[in-house]
């Protein structure tokens, strides 16, 4: 937990600061108790020892005094805590969001959308509790109760020492327990996820579920699911108690042994009637910060596995280091591609994606690539645009590795129409400004015009202004790839990858969006990964892919009379003999 909790306090340095302030808020508050106990105790000796009423108003008044500071010690502790911890949340917030684009889409992936979810917003938000009061009350409560029992152990030392040890032995107890409810806290935590995501999931996918009757099936999984971590929470809640209760224990026993020493003593005459009281007074007060940490440790019970789960995320190492500084400038534009003995094998898997997939792209070529499904076409893009490092080869543009260019400089010179575009809830106009946010009004009308989409988006209700909603739902398959090819326009990169760009789109438009694509490819090296074969017949030359490496090449009508697999391609989609 520490290391978790260093991690967090290391994104806010400020953070260390205020924990600090805060410790010494809280320590001031002990020390009004501890005031108000020797007061209290030195009153009491008085009263017994003489019917003098006149010495007592003074001592009074100072403990109305410590009580209306420690009421503003308390305000002000309180206020400041939220302060601390809602500035440390920012902070991991946006480290996590930097680290899940830093990691890619490549890594993200192998997370799911739940986990991720939960992890950015769900438990960030209990961290509260955990950075503004667990932390330092840990440190103020073991603090307080040394300073309490020194009073103890100048009266009498054995009772001091009793005291102090029962005190210690709470936060001792619950470091002893840590491994315990980190264990369940763990087991907790995977239950929470899988719940939150098998949710999600059934949310997002719950026309396919209704469309194959399978929703009443779906919801009693979930049920089970439910059941599960209603269980592992009560496990979580019994090691929780559990070390919590002997640490509440040690309470009263210590009290008990400490009033039992220290009346011995007093009736043996070791101690006087005055240090008496001060160990009545005191004993209660070396024990009071222990309650303080029990009731911040119940608050941050899920917090502590929260934390984890988010410092987790917060360590992944990313597969890509983005090492270079600056981009090379181009010698060519636009630039040659070359792909060289690629070998590649998605870390979930056994067989490779890529294996040796060499082709060389010609500058301003425009090469297709096709092949079965799961030959590898869409694995080489994501090599291209490194969301994955190949195993083995090495990939170039302009002649030099893709290693060598900044990722944002590298896939600043890639556009990519991709197989399903992604629209953001946002308007049309903010969608297209994605691919570059300084275009003018006039560059978004001839990019818009140029991917055909003007006569949709006109007659959208508020045209440009309008919100597409979140995945870009309330448009059609055609009018985001068309969205796409604008975006792709707008971004002028010299190179293009156009992952499946007819696949959403009916005959009737196809041939629309054909033109479209041919002014967006016009003067740029372009890589078409298509299954639509009637896609790539344009293609300077056709690259047949099978299990990760290039089988044939050439252009459309050689690879047809040479009656391999283009041609059994060919012939599967077309429904004519080979
Ligand atoms: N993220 C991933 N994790 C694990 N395996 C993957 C992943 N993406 C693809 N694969 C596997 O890698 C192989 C190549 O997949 P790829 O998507 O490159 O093929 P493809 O030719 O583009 O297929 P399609 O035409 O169906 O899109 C397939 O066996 C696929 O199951």
């Amino acid at each position: 937990m520490r290391s978790t909790i260093k991690l967090f306090l290391a994104l806010q340095p400020r953070a260390w600061v205020e924990i600090v302030g805060l410790v010494g808020l809280m320590l001031l508050v002990t020390a009004t108790y501890v005031g108000q106990g020797l007061l209290i105790a030195d009153l009491l000796s008085r009263v017994f020892s003489s019917n003098e009423i006149d010495g007592l108003l003074a001592p009074l008044a100072t403990i109305g005094v410590l009580q209306l500071a420690r009421i503003v010690l308390i305000v002000a502790k309180d206020s400041w805590a939220p302060r601390v911890s809602a500035r440390v949340k920012e902070a991991v917030r946006e480290r996590l969001t930097l680290k899940l684009m830093e990691i890619g889409p490549g890594q993200a992936q192998r997370m799911r959308t739940g986990d991720l979810q939960s992890t950015l917003v769900d438990y960030v938000e209990p961290l509260d509790p955990l950075v503004g009061r667990f932390v330092p009350t840990v440190v103020a409560s073991v603090m307080g109760s040394c300073l309490a029992s020194v009073y103890v152990v100048a009266v009498d030392p054995a009772v001091g020492l009793v005291v102090l040890a029962c005190a210690l032995l709470a936060p001792l107890s619950k470091a002893a327990g840590e491994r315990w409810i980190k264990e369940r806290g763990n087991r907790w935590m995977v239950s929470y996820r899988g719940m939150y995501a098998e949710s999600l999931d059934a949310v997002q996918g719950m026309a396919t579920l209704k469309a194959f009757n399978a929703s009443g099936r779906r919801g009693r999984e979930l049920a089970a699911r439910g059941e599960a971590f209603c269980r592992d929470s009560i496990r979580l809640m019994v090691a929780w108690c559990g070390t919590s209760s002997i640490g509440a224990l040690m309470v009263p026993i210590g009290t008990t042994a400490a009033v039992g020493l220290g009346a011995w003593h007093a009736a043996t005459g070791s101690v006087s009637v005055a240090g008496l009281f001060t160990i009545l007074m005191l004993s209660r007060e070396t024990f009071r910060p222990m309650h303080e940490l029990e009731s911040a440790y119940h608050a941050a019970y899920q917090a502590i596995p929260a934390g984890r789960a988010v410092a987790d995320v917060l360590r992944i190492e990313p597969h890509v280091q983005d090492t270079a500084t600056t981009a090379p400038a181009l010698r060519q534009t636009p630039p040659g591609l070359e792909f060289r003995d690629l070998r590649f094998c998605y870390p979930t898997r056994r067989a490779p994606a890529l294996d040796g997939f060499s082709l060389v792209v010609a500058p301003g070529e425009r090469v297709a690539i096709v092949g079965r499904s799961g030959a590898g076409k869409s694995t080489v893009l994501g090599l291209l645009m490194r969301y994955f490092d190949a195993d083995a080869g090495s990939i170039r543009i302009d002649g030099r590795d893709i290693r060598e260019f900044p990722l944002a400089g590298l896939r600043s010179l890639v556009g990519v129409v991709a197989q399903d575009t992604y629209l953001f809830h946002g308007t049309v106009r903010e969608n297209l400004l994605l691919a570059r946010p300084d275009a003018t009004d006039e560059e978004i009308r001839r990019a818009v015009a140029a991917a055909q989409a003007v006569d949709f988006i006109s007659r959208l209700p508020q045209g440009f202004e309008t919100v597409v909603g979140e995945r870009g739902l309330k448009l059609s398959g055609g009018e985001r790839q068309r969205i796409a090819i604008a975006r792709a326009l707008l971004k002028d990169a010299p190179v293009l990858v156009l992952d499946e760009p007819t696949s959403s789109i009916d005959a009737a438009n196809e041939a629309e969006i054909t033109q479209a694509l041919g002014d967006l490819t016009r003067g740029r090296t372009t890589v078409v990964i298509a299954h639509r074969l009637s896609t790539v017949r344009d293609a300077d030359r056709i690259v047949v892919m099978d299990s990760g490496r290039v089988v044939e090449l050439g252009s459309h009508p050689d690879l047809l009379a040479r009656k391999g697999f283009y041609a059994e391609l060919v012939a599967t989609q077309t429904g004519t003999p080979a």
